[in-house]
């Protein structure tokens, strides 16, 4: 317990959620519950994947720790500081990479930097530096629409990382995909993770994926999501997804999940009767 009454919790931490709920459209006819009382904590440099039925509030718990909507109920902090708004200490990265077809690359790295007011060169300079750190420094100089996906996905990365926060925010970050290409693009995030010491909290629905990456995985219940276990993976990386502990491991998160989805599903097909 800490001494400040208003921070119980330890500020040293990336990310400290507790009690946290939301519920969409309060106070509407259309109210919709989509978590309920997640206590959450994610330690400096920890890996942490979440995975969970679809709809069970993955992207919405994410979208409540980078500040950009507000929880109903509970509360979040982020080192020593409440969230209450977005912040370059959390960077948010989604499944489709948005960058602006118009800019270079580089000009896609640094487009926060530019909006603080930092100069041309400097901006060139991190956006050199980011790059490189994905090893894209060859493509500074092209548009978006002249990269692969999983090469778009590397600048989304870059310019996160550009803007060096503390803790980055992954929504299903590789699921528009190909396998190999996906699997290529997790080794590279180890690689980038452990050089920047940010912590991770990386959304995904798949187990094998949770395997290959976590420190821990939390599993979700469906909605509204709670949070129904945690499961930590203390294996040393790269780890081979064919080692009877990956297995066991990966056998163990999909007992957890079965009745969840299954539940999941009920309830969408319930919705979709009544509308
Ligand atoms: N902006 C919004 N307004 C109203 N309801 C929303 C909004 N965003 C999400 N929801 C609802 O909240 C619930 C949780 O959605 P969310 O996208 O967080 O789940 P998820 O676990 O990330 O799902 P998936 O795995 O399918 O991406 C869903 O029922 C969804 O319809």
């Amino acid at each position: 317990m800490g001494s400040d009454p208003f921070l119980p919790y330890s500020s040293k931490d990336a990310v400290v959620c507790r009690g946290i709920g939301k519920t969409w459209a309060i106070d509407t006819p259309r109210a919709h519950e989509a978590l309920r009382d997640v206590d959450l904590d994610i330690r400096p440099g920890e890996f942490v994947v979440l995975l969970g039925p679809s709809g069970c509030g993955k992207s919405t718990l994410l979208y409540l720790i980078a500040g950009l909507e507000a929880q109903t109920s509970g509360q979040i902090w982020s080192f020593h500081d409440e969230v209450t708004t977005p912040s370059p200490d959390r960077s948010l990265i989604f499944q489709e990479t948005s960058l602006f077809p118009w800019l270079a690359v580089w000009q896609n790295v640094s487009f926060g930097l530019s909006i603080r007011g930092v100069p041309l060169k400097e901006r060139r300079a991190v956006a050199r530096d980011a790059l490189s750190r994905v090893g894209l420094v060859e493509a500074m100089d092209k548009r978006p629409d002249e990269l692969s996906g999983g090469m778009r996905q590397r600048v989304a990365v870059a310019r996160a990382l550009a803007m060096r926060p503390k803790v980055l925010l992954m929504d299903e970050p590789f699921a528009a995909l190909d396998v190999q290409t996906r699997a290529k693009m997790q080794d590279f995030l180890l690689d980038v993770w452990r050089d920047s010491g940010a912590s991770v909290l990386f959304v995904t629905h798949s187990i094998d994926e949770a395997v290959a990456l976590a420190d821990r995985v939390v599993v979700f219940t469906s909605r509204p999501g709670r949070i129904k276990t945690i499961v930590p993976i203390d294996l040393p990386r790269p780890r081979d997804p064919f080692s009877p502990q990956c297995e066991a491991l990966r056998r163990l998160l999909t007992e957890e999940l079965r009745g969840e989805v299954d539940r999941a599903f009920a309830e969408q097909e319930a919705l979709a009767r009544t509308g």
